[in-house]
């Protein structure tokens, strides 16, 4: 809808009113038409202003509308008519001009900006390119280097930056729509033929094949198989090379491919889902919207190892005033020194104040004693930890939340070495804390909503992308990833190489394959673990055949490497080599190639041919079905939960949407389908073996995702 009001006797006022950001719906498109055609032919008006109603000028189209058949007047000719208007039209740009809202405020002949306003073209987010003209307008408007900029990365700018683009043509602190108006009654009667951008030839750079070649690698390399930034690339290489009619049959032509393709409804999914995450409820019914999360001003950090010094940069910048304590005085200092160091590089980047003196350091954990919250950061250790958790529960005053940063051990466990375990949660933080977007939030049996709703906001303040999710070995994203690992564990027994199974999901989109990842993160990590749950040698009863564990095949690969000291980058040598200790580039090694074959040899195993595909199938689908069981387990509470958890914390390529919606698009009789060919060929991996839910879901038709809640909960009550 679009509201129309005569303002100062001869301006028209256009309000775009869709709570909450006025996106462009059908409505309101209409809404739009018929105000223009009425300010254009009312002879008392002289000029006219767009805005939107409650401070938000206007987000884009509806992204709502994208899944079904669109109906409403099309914006392409909706904003031409606007440009050819005989009489001036003024935007006001409040809040936000994204997308659709920014090509229509291209399409007026003047754009005035609040000061606080943001403004971009986002389409390449949601796998699409900005078809209402934009990537023929704006490179006419900004120049072409400055344009691919903005549409290849979908970046917001402030108004100072739009400003200084050329993009906008006056910024104000005050009343926005009082200064559009203010202007528009001082253009009235002026020329227009300079305002219309359209007819603006394209600024030519002098050396434009090698400018678009070089945008065009770096979109490539960066995008990892999305296709819609090469479109914008193609779209604003028309604008730069051909008239603007035809540049816009180009743009139409290549938002066609874009707008129907998987990628689009894939980065779409995102989009909501991201949102949805955040309307967290746990099994026993406690939900976002019925507890309230207690206010947090001051919070502790436990431990100032490397997660520890994320966790306290992440909440001073937050705004919080943290206590920092670790108790041995060398690791304090250093601590200290690389906690200024992001901090200050972090203000640096931003143009702000570093936060340092919101942070004190302490040796003592008395120190805590009058927090509102402590996260306890010290290594992964359960018994450490239980100490620690003592120690909290007689210090802190009543009613302080105790919260543990651990990516596997059991929050309940902790919780019960406290008084008030009903004040316990796990908030799983991503390394580097401080700039990693995931946050698990795990609750136990005995965590209560407001702890858990308090984690949440304090995450969401934080600028995390947080989770609520259940207890239980490895949560969500870690327990997903021990089958996902297995497998290419197994695949390298089988005859594959670590670079076959990195080069297979580094091209399905991963930015770094299982080895390589392995390698920067460390192949102690996992080894610590696999003692722990005496997997790996010495925990393992003797006698047993070396590649069978528990019951099942284990594949003693990684602990080989470790016993020889290769822990990955941090030693020089782990599933590849490096130049020297520390150094991240990754290159084939002979000795491990020579190792696996031995290996192979030792066990009587002959290596086979392994392609792609099954690398894919064999790793990605027993990762699927995990995350099936999770739903079944109730762990997460919906596959938005999983595959935000996978897209912001582990790689998942957000064009394929996360795990589970893969699996939709891939179909899910097809997955079941595989699971059980490759369950048949090895019975001894229960991880291969298909999950009840998973035959259920295939049972019922395969519904949509977003009906798979109604199946889980079925089956819950069956249970
Ligand atoms: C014909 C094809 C043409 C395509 C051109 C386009 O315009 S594509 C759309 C381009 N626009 C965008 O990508 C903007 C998306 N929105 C945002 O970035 C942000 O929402 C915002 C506008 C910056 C506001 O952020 P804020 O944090 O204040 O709010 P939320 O993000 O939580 O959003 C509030 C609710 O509004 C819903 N929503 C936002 N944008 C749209 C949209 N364009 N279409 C439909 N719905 C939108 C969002 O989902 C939230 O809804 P909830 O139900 O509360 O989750």
């Amino acid at each position: 809808m679009a509201k129309y009001s005569r303002v100062s006797g001869s301006v028209g006022l256009i309000t775009l009113q869709n709570p909450p950001v006025n996106a462009l719906s059908a409505a309101v498109r209409q809404g739009i038409v018929d105000t223009v055609e009425r300010a254009l032919s009312d002879p008392k008006v002289k000029s006219v202003v767009i805005c939107g109603q409650n401070g938000i000028f206007c987000g884009g189209a509806d992204i709502k509308e994208f899944g079904s058949n669109m109906s409403g007047p099309p914006l392409v000719p909706m904003i031409h008519a606007i440009e050819a208007a005989n009489k001036p039209v003024v935007a006001a740009i409040e809040g936000s001009a994204l997308g659709g809202g920014l090509e229509l405020a291209l399409g007026c002949h003047y754009r005035i900006a609040h000061s606080k306003a943001r403004l971009g073209l986002p389409e390449v987010t949601l796998g699409l390119l900005p078809a209402a003209g934009g990537t023929q307008r704006l490179p006419r408007l900004i120049g072409v280097p400055a344009a691919l900029d903005l549409i290849t990365t979908g970046r917001h700018v402030t108004a100072a930056e739009a400003l200084q683009l050329g993009v906008v043509d006056q910024v104000t602190d005050h009343s926005t729509v009082d200064a559009a108006v203010k202007f528009a009654q001082s253009v009235a009667g002026k020329p227009l033929d300079a305002r219309r951008i359209s007819t603006y030839p394209c600024p030519r750079p002098s050396d434009l094949d090698a400018l678009f070649e070089g945008v065009m690698e770096k979109v490539r390399q960066s995008a990892r198989g999305a296709i819609a930034p090469v479109a914008c690339v193609q779209a604003v290489r028309a604008a730069a090379t051909q008239p603007y009619t035809q540049g816009m049959e180009r743009e139409k032509e290549l938002m066609a491919t874009l707008f129907t393709s998987g990628q689009a409804r894939a980065l779409q999914y995102c989009f909501f889902a991201q949102r949805a995450v955040s309307r967290w409820s746990m099994p026993n019914g406690a939900r976002w919207d019925t507890s309230k999360p207690r206010p947090v001003h001051k919070a502790a950090v436990i431990g100032l190892g490397t997660m520890g010094r994320g966790i306290t940069v992440a909440l001073a910048q937050t705004g919080l005033s943290v206590i920092a304590v670790e108790t041995q005085e060398k690791q304090l200092m250093e601590a200290k020194q690389a906690v200024s160091g992001m901090l200050e590089r972090g203000a640096k980047r931003r143009g702000v104040a570093p936060a340092l003196d919101r942070i004190s350091y302490s040796r003592d954990i008395q120190a805590v004693a009058d927090v509102d919250l402590v996260i306890e950061a010290v290594f992964e250790d359960m018994g450490l930890k239980k100490k620690v958790f003592q120690q909290l529960a007689s210090i802190c005053r009543p009613g302080t939340f105790l919260c543990t940063n651990t990516s596997a051990l059991d929050v309940d466990h902790l919780a019960s070495q406290t008084h008030n375990p009903e004040l316990v949660v796990g908030m799983h933080f991503f390394a580097p804390a401080h700039v990693m977007k995931l946050l698990e939030v795990v609750y136990g049996p005995r965590s209560s909503p407001q702890a858990v709703a308090t984690a949440m906001q304090l995450g969401k303040k934080m600028g995390k992308i947080s989770v609520a999710v259940g207890n239980c070995p490895g949560f969500v994203g870690n327990r997903m990833l021990k089958p996902y690992m297995e497998q290419a564990f197994f695949l390298l027994e089988e005859g594959a190489t670590p670079e076959l199974v990195d080069r297979a999901l580094e091209e399905f989109g991963f930015p770094m394959g299982v080895f390589r990842m392995s390698d920067l993160s460390g192949l102690d990590v996992g080894w610590r673990v696999r003692k722990g749950d005496g997997l790996s040698e010495p925990g393992a009863p003797s006698g047993q055949p070396a590649r069978i564990r528990q019951g099942r095949r284990y594949s003693p690969l990684g602990d080989l490497l470790c016993e020889q000291g290769r822990f990955g980058q941090k030693t020089g040598r782990g599933w590849y080599q490096y130049n020297k200790p520390g150094s991240r580039v990754a290159r084939s090694d002979p000795w491990l190639h020579s190792f696996l074959e031995g290996y192979r040899a030792r066990h009587g195993l002959v290596a086979r041919r392994i392609d792609n595909q099954e690398v894919l199938e064999r790793c990605l689908y027993a990762l699927i079905n995990e995350g099936f069981r999770i739903l079944e387990d109730g762990i997460a509470a919906g596959p938005e939960d999983i595959d935000m958890i996978y897209v912001f914390g582990y790689g998942w390529p957000r064009h394929r949407g996360g795990p589970m919606f893969y699996a939709g698009m891939v179909g899910l009789g097809k997955v079941l389908e595989r699971l059980e060919h490759y369950h048949q060929a090895h019975p001894d991996v229960p991880y291969l073996k298909p999950c009840s839910l998973l035959w259920r879901l295939v049972a019922s038709g395969s519904p949509p995702l977003h009906k798979w809640r109604e199946v889980i909960k079925k089956l819950h009550s069956q249970l």
